[in-house]
C-alpha cells in the first residue's frame, strides 16, 4: 500500500488561483520523496488537503490507506508532521513540549532521547521563548519523531537550519527511512536535498511538472556535464579536436587542464580516447554534473520543453 496516493487533487482559491492543480502523485511506503518548488508553487497547499487542513476542490487522497476527510484522525495518528509555521507554548520547556506530544501519542518515546536526536538535549530544561528560529525547527522535529509514525510530513524542514543541523535533518531521515517510514518533505532549497532522496517531485504553478529519481533528473537536464581533464601540456589544436567530436560543445584548455562541456554526457570517454591516440597523457578527470538546482531551475523556468518526465 503506497503511503500517500493523490489522483487529480485540485484546490482552487476563489476564480483565479489555482493553488494545487489536477496532482497525480504516489508515494511508497519506505521511500523518501523530495516535494520541490519555488515559493507559491501549491507545496504547502498540498500537506494540508493530505492532513484534512484544507479542503480540496475535487480530486481525492489516499494517506496510509485513509481518506483525509472522513478519517483524518487514523492519519494523524501514524504519522508525524513539521509544519511550516510551528506553534509552541513559549513559557514551557523542550521537555515539557516532548512530554505533552508522547502522552498525546499514547507513547513510552523517552522525550530526553528525543530531543538528543536533534541536538537539544543540552537546551532541554530552557523555555522555548529563548529558542532561536533553527532551535525550534529542531523541536518540531523531535516533536514529529514521536511515536515512530510510519509517515513522516516535513514542511520546509530546512528553513532556519544552520549546516550541522541541515546534515542532522538528512541524518534522521534517513534513519527513519531505514526504520521503515516513508519520509515527504517540502523544501526550495535543491541542493541540500539531492544526497537524501529516493525521487523527487517538481511542482511549478500547482502543477507538478517533473517526478524521478535524481540521477533521471540529472540526465533529463538541459544543462550539460563538465568534465576537467588534467594534462601535462596540451598540444596545439587539440581542443579543436575534441571540440569536433559528437556530443561536445565546447573545449578549451588553461593551466594544464582541458575542460569540455559535453550535452551528451557518453561523449567523454571519446575524449578521453582522441587524447590517447595524440599521445597526451591525462593525469585526472573531475566531472560537475549539474546542480539539483540547475535542473530545477531549467525544468521551472521553461517547463514546457524541459525533458523531464512529463506527468
Ligand atoms: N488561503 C489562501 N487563500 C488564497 N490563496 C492561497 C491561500 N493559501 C495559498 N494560496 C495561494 O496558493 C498558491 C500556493 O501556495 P502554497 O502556500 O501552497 O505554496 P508553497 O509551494 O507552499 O510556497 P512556499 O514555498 O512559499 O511555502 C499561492 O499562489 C498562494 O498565494
Amino acid at each position: 500500500m503506497p503511503s500517500i496516493e493523490t489522483h487529480g487533487l485540485t484546490k482552487r482559491y476563489g476564480n483565479d488561483v489555482v493553488a494545487v492543480d489536477d496532482l497525480d502523485l504516489t508515494v511508497e511506503s519506505g521511500e523518501v520523496f523530495g516535494f520541490l518548488g519555488p515559493n507559491g508553487a501549491g507545496k504547502s497547499t498540498t500537506i494540508n488537503m493530505l492532513l484534512d487542513f484544507v479542503r480540496p476542490t475535487a480530486g481525492e487522497s489516499r494517506v496510509l490507506g485513509h481518506d483525509p476527510q472522513t478519517n483524518p484522525r487514523a492519519i494523524r495518528e501514524r504519522t508525524g508532521v513539521l509544519p511550516e509555521a510551528t506553534g509552541f507554548y513559549d513559557g514551557d520547556t523542550a521537555r515539557d513540549h516532548l512530554q505533552f506530544a508522547t502522552a498525546m501519542k499514547r507513547t513510552t518515546d523517552d522525550p530526553d532521547a528525543l530531543l538528543e536526536r536533534v541536538g537539544l538535549a543540552d537546551a532541554a530544561d530552557r523555555p522555548v521563548s529563548g529558542f532561536s528560529k533553527g532551535m525550534r525547527q529542531r523541536l518540531g522535529l523531535a516533536i514529529a519523531l514521536v511515536g515512530s509514525p510510519d509517515l513522516l510530513i516535513l514542511d520546509e524542514p530546512l528553513g532556519g537550519l544552520d549546516p550541522s543541523g541541515a546534515r542532522l535533518l538528512r541524518e534522521v531521515v534517513r534513519n527513519e527511512r531505514d526504520r521503515g517510514a516513508a519520509v515527504f518533505f517540502s523544501s526550495h532549497i535543491m541542493d541540500q536535498v539531492e544526497t537524501v532522496c529516493d525521487r523527487v517531485g517538481i511542482m511549478h504553478d500547482g502543477r507538478l511538472v517533473a517526478v524521478d529519481t535524481i540521477d533521471a533528473l540529472h540526465a533529463q537536464s538541459a544543462t550539460p556535464e563538465t568534465v576537467s581533464l588534467s594534462v601535462e601540456t596540451a598540444p596545439q589544436g587539440v581542443t579543436d579536436q575534441l571540440a569536433a567530436i559528437s556530443g561536445i560543445s565546447e573545449a578549451t584548455a588553461e593551466n594544464g587542464s582541458i575542460r569540455i562541456t559535453c550535452p551528451d554526457p557518453a561523449a567523454k570517454t571519446d575524449a578521453i580516447a582522441r587524447l590517447d591516440e595524440e599521445g597526451v597523457p591525462i593525469l585526472d578527470i573531475d566531472t560537475e554534473a549539474s546542480s539539483l538546482e540547475e535542473v530545477f531551475l531549467t525544468i521551472t523556468d521553461d517547463s514546457d520543453t524541459a525533458g523531464a518526465n512529463r506527468v
